[in-house]
């Protein structure tokens, strides 16, 4: 049996009711999740959340990062300023395999405000369960940082 991944987790007010449905819903699964915040629903600034998950995935220290916002705009353009982030928008299950297939995406972002939360659940087990496709992909995610 493989090593269940690390995760760091974070997101704004409007994805606060998302974000702890996705801890439960990961640690239940046997993944390991750290908290970024926010921890209440009050209103916050989500770029306080997305640049410490990026920063800690960027590092190494946890595997992948998922963020939640209201639309994952703003969270994924903050967590795409760090060099070493491919933080991806998905709305759609096949969305996030393809994120993970051909982008080798390492951050997973999710607008809390425009799927249901069973969606949103799914939607994190495909982007974590799937593996990067390798060979021409490669050389496009290569080319991203300029
Ligand atoms: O960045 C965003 C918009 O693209 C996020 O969805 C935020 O969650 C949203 O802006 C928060 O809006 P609010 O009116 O302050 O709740």
């Amino acid at each position: 049996m493989t090593a269940k991944k690390t995760i760091a987790i974070g997101g704004d007010h409007a994805g606060f009711d998302y974000k702890e449905a996705l801890v439960s819903f990961l640690e239940n699964a046997g993944y390991t999740v750290k908290n970024f915040g926010a921890f209440t629903a009050d209103s916050v600034d989500y770029p306080d959340f997305a640049h410490p998950v990026a920063s800690a995935v960027e590092r190494g220290e946890f595997e992948y990062g998922i963020l939640v916002c209201g639309s994952a705009n703003g969270v994924a353009i903050t967590a795409n300023k760090h060099q070493g982030i491919r933080a991806a928008i998905c709305w759609q299950e096949q969305l996030a395999s393809l994120a993970r297939q051909h982008n080798d995406a390492n951050v997973l972002c999710i607008p809390a405000r425009f799927i249901d939360v069973e969606l949103a659940k799914a939607i994190t087990d495909t982007f974590l369960t799937t593996e990067f496709e390798g060979g021409r992909h490669a050389n496009r995610v290569g080319k991203i940082s300029c």
